[in-house]
């Protein structure tokens, strides 16, 4: 799950396009004008004067008065950030200003050690969003909550009960259903000879596999799981971006921008309440009816986990809403869009797919049902390989948000409290002072001889941190791997891929779309071909 602070610049520049905006802009930004040029700034090169007076602070590159280094963040921001830190050789930190809003920009996997195991708890916090504040009841969730007594006992809540490694093992039969249910699907689409949209199907599969291990059985009756989608797909962009206020205090304290955002996320929290309390209340009529104890495996789901330890832990009806959100957002997106990059990187080299369905085959026991068991992935050594490879070119949170809520010293530098903190995973994972021809997709550098066999993504190796590291850390690593091992055994065991006609591997596109979760820009159209 990501706070995608930086593309707030995009957003800014479109909310400016209106002429009423522009109107409203101007005397709050004469008064910016003012305010900034007579304090913040030197008159050479825009280094804030705090600077100046500490030269400890990270360094900077010049920026502009008001802006400040706002219009050098792209529409990819992770990518813009990595080049602007190597343009001016701040490979380990470097300090931005968007607005008035000081972020520390952390790019390399030695300073990102120092943030993220160092001064962990420094830096555990996240930064404040008015979105979230809105949607997620405070917010009152796991991700976006600031650190503290409440998300710590929502983190344990989480940990100790929802996404433990005996609860994912659990759905592992849901799993194995789901992943037969896509398999029937595109069964028939090998059979009509037709293309499949890969990027919605395995959009769909993950949102349903979630939804079940929320909701239980019933997710599909009345739509909910279509509803949810929708839902999840029309809240991300707001949650992905910083608001102008965060930005630009000042404007806020004039209200101008921030309406529309504030009326945009309390419709959408509308939303969401009148699905997540029709759940809740079916769940608390049907538990009450059975009684906590009797509730049966197929009752197990994380609805009812929550409202069993509901009083243990004295959350509030918005908190459990708040909880069960989280694992909607931070589950469905993330393993998508990790497939979808995966079976891109597989296609654009069909030798690797080969070396893949080699291993599936030969580790699957002859004479079994079609389908790959999980109990077939433990030798999969290769399979593990291309999913952590994928990981380490496209990790779906790029950029790591944190919030220091101390000041510390990190190389001599001073880091004060208060400060926005995004570490650049792309960048580090990316990094050729650590990764042989970082740019290539090379899975057997995960095995055997590879030079990085050692490294996982348990956030104990810096240069690899898809899943983050420290305090913060994914809370759903098992679960989201657990999904994305089955079905992607599953797809190249029982199908071989063509693309459509007259293309090529090396033709797909690889151009992402930034967002709460990094996707790939264009569609993944495949043709299958059944193969056992
Ligand atoms: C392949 C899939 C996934 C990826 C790549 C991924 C990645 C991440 C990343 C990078 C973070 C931020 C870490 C940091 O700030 O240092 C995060 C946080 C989180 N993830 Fe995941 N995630 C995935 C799947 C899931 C799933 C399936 C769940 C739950 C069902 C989940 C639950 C969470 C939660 C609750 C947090 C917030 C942790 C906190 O702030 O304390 N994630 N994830």
């Amino acid at each position: 799950m990501s706070i995608a602070m930086v593309s707030l610049a995009q957003r800014f520049m479109l909310e400016l396009k209106a002429p009423r905006a522009w109107l409203l802009l101007l005397v709050p930004l004469f008064l910016l004008l003012v305010r900034y040029s007579l304090s913040t700034f030197s008159a050479k090169g825009g280094r804030p004067r705090q600077q100046a007076s500490d030269n400890r602070l990270p360094p900077s590159p010049p920026a502009l008065p008001i802006l400040g280094h706002l219009h050098l963040v792209g529409s990819l921001p992770h990518v813009s950030l990595r080049n602007l830190a190597r343009k001016h050789g701040y490979d380990d930190l470097m300090l931005l200003r968007l607005g008035a809003m000081p972020v520390l920009v952390v790019s390399s996997p030695r300073a990102a050690e120092a943030v993220l195991r160092t001064h962990d708890l420094v830096f555990a916090s996240r930064p404040p969003s008015l979105v979230a504040e809105i949607v997620l009841y405070g917010p009152s969730d796991i991700g976006f909550a600031p650190y503290g007594e409440y998300w710590r006992q929502a983190r344990k809540l989480v940990t100790t009960h929802m996404l433990t490694v005996k609860r994912v093992q659990s759905l592992r039969h849901a799993r194995e259903e789901e992943v037969s249910t896509v398999m029937a699907q595109i069964g028939e689409a090998a059979a009509a000879g037709a293309a499949v949209d890969m990027s919605d199907l395995l959009g769909s599969f993950i949102n349903d596999l979630v939804c079940r291990a929320v909701m239980g059985k019933s997710f599909r009756s009345q739509g909910r799981n279509k509803l949810l989608r929708e839902l999840i797909e029309d809240t991300s962009p707001l949650l992905a971006g910083f608001n102008v206020e965060e930005c630009f205090p000042l404007l806020a304290r004039f209200g101008v921008l921030s309406k529309v955002v504030r009326v945009k996320s309390e419709r959408l929290r509308r939303r969401w309440d009148e699905l997540l309390d029709s759940l809740i209340e079916g769940h608390q009529r049907k538990y009450v009816a059975v009684g906590a104890s009797d509730s049966s495996e197929d009752d197990d789901d994380l609805i009812h986990v929550v409202l069993s330890v509901r009083q243990e832990y004295g959350l509030t009806r918005e908190q459990m809403k708040a909880i069960l959100l989280d694992v909607f957002f931070a589950g469905i997106g993330t393993a998508s869009s990790m497939l979808d990059f995966t079976m891109a990187e597989l296609m654009r080299r069909p030798h690797l797919m080969e070396k893949l369905q080699a291993e599936v085959n030969s580790s699957v026991p002859e004479g079994a049902d079609e389908l790959v068991r999980e109990a077939d992935l433990t030798d999969m050594t290769y399979l593990r390989a291309v999913i952590k490879e994928s990981l380490r070119l496209h990790p779906v949170e790029p950029l790591l948000p944190h919030f220091s809520i101390a000041s510390c010293s990190i190389d001599g530098h001073t880091v004060p409290a208060g400060l926005q903190v995004l570490v650049n995973s792309w960048a580090i994972g990316r990094d050729a002072r650590y990764w042989e021809h970082a740019e290539e997709f090379i899975p057997g550098r995960f095995i055997g001889d590879g030079g990085a066999a050692h490294v996982n993504f348990k956030g104990s190796d810096f240069q690899f941190l898809p899943f983050g590291s420290g305090r913060r850390m994914c809370a759903g690593v098992n679960f989201g791997i657990a999904c994305v091992e089955l079905i992607l055994a599953n797809l190249v065991h029982r199908f071989d891929w063509e693309l459509p006609e007259g293309k090529k591997g090396g033709d797909i596109d690889m151009s992402e779309v930034f967002g709460l979760v990094v996707k790939r820009k264009e569609k993944l159209l495949l043709a299958p071909k059944l193969r056992v």
